[in-house]
């Protein structure tokens, strides 16, 4: 009979076998607490790659690191809170952090290409077919793509705030086989690493694995968002056909290898929208929609589109195509979409019928309000994302 290798039962054969990996390493992996590029380490991370280049791989960088990386020049005395004087870090650091890695890479005879994404790229129609050509494009020309979020752009609403999701939907958009996930912990623990008795968390099947495990713990000074936004960039990755490797750049040799090390987190589902799953998981939305109790029912359980009047009020300010909340009459949320209208069109709408609506506005006014293609449910705190089996590019 022959053998199963323990990598192919636990699955970490695909992470030994990707064709296409995407790759995240996050700030206090590159940088020194003062605030500066830690070359050794930047060097250890491009050899890491270039290896994986050697055997065959097509791999894409999501690098963190420019905030971090512009305090010491800047002569600040420690992360800066302020968007203006993140941007304005992340700035001077970025070209810092692609200067390095192009002159690393080119020691391994290859060549890198800085791109910079804001959260809209990745699921926007036009944009996301723009991301997807360029990217392809690169790994087809034998280029190393570098992404970080184009932080001087991004504004506080828009950002993902944290490269974790951003490296996940990245997966999507280039059909990575596998993401890796280095951080400066060597895999998720049961709770935080320093406390006594945490244990390593070496295989995760799905969500109900996680139950009980405390992620609170803040991170390093230098990075942004901890355990936290890692699970989350895992859930998105997995639920998208995507599994990931969690572990430290130390040990990545040896899970990109397939051996038991980090945390292996198996995929969960197969490809789905990538705008819904940017819906679910992304961090803030613009508005709220305030539906009454029919409107509820119509929405979580016939599963059907939003219509103007099922709407009793509207919150923010918002543009058509963003994303909002749909909250019940007690203003728990019930779901989250992104609205055809803007704010300012909405209050004219509310509690009308289609039928009302195309006599007294005209052709185009009768639309939905938000699609049921364009709705995710929010049941007890978790987004459901429906699975999506097209196989036409883009969301
Ligand atoms: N249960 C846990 N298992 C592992 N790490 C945890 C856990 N809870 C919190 N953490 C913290 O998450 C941190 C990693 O997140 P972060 O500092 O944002 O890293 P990065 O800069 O790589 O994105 C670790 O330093 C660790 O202290
Ligand atoms: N775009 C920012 C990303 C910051 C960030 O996500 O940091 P980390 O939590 O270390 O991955 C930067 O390069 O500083």
């Amino acid at each position: 009979m022959a053998r199963v290798s323990a990598a192919a039962l636990t699955g970490r054969d695909q992470l030994a076998s990707a064709g296409r990996l995407v790759v995240k390493v996050g700030s206090s992996s590159l940088t020194t607490p003062d605030g500066h590029l830690d070359p050794g380490r930047l060097d250890a991370v491009v050899a890491l790659l270039a290896a994986r280049r050697a055997a065959g791989t097509q791999v894409v960088l999501v690098s963190s690191g420019a905030i971090a990386a512009g305090i010491g020049p800047l002569g600040l005395a420690a992360r800066p809170r302020d968007l203006a004087t993140q941007q304005a870090a992340a700035s001077v650091g970025q070209g810092l952090l692609v200067a390095h890695y192009t002159r690393a890479f080119a020691g391994h005879g290859l060549g890198v290409a800085q791109v910079l994404l804001t959260a809209e790229d990745t699921w926007r129609r036009g944009r996301y077919r723009n991301a997807h050509r360029a990217l392809t494009r690169l790994l087809d020309l034998g280029v190393v793509p570098i992404i970080n979020e184009n932080d001087a752009v991004a504004t506080d609403e828009i950002r993902f705030g944290d490269n974790d999701r951003l490296a996940a939907l990245v997966s999507h958009l280039v059909h990575a086989d596998a993401l890796a996930l280095l951080t400066d912990v060597d895999a998720l623990y049961t709770g935080p690493p320093s406390r006594p008795g945490s244990r390593r968390v070496a295989h995760v099947q799905g969500p109900e694995d996680l139950a009980g495990l405390d992620v609170t713990a803040r991170g390093s000074a230098v990075g942004t968002g901890g355990m936290v936004t890692k699970l989350d960039s895992v859930s998105i990755a997995t639920q998208s056909g995507v599994p990931v490797v969690l572990t430290s750049a130390a040990r990545a040799a040896e899970a990109f290898a397939g051996e038991d090390v980090g945390t292996w987190f198996a995929a969960t589902g197969r490809r789905a929208s990538i705008r819904l799953l940017w819906l679910a998981h992304a961090a803030r939305t613009r508005g709220r929609l305030v539906l009454d109790d029919g409107a509820v029912r119509a929405v979580v359980e016939r599963r059907t589109s939003l219509l103007p009047a099922g709407v009793t009020h509207v919150e923010g300010v918002f543009e058509a195509g963003d994303a909002v909340d749909l909250v019940d009459p007690l203003g728990v949320v019930v779901a989250r979409g992104l609205v055809a209208y803007g704010s300012d069109e909405v209050p004219q709408l509310l509690g009308r019928s289609t039928g009302e609506l195309r006599g007294a506005l005209g052709p185009g006014w009768d639309r939905e309000l938000v699609h049921r293609d364009d709705l995710v449910l929010v049941r007890r705190g978790r987004h459901r994302v429906p699975r999506d089996d097209r196989t036409t590019l883009g969301p």
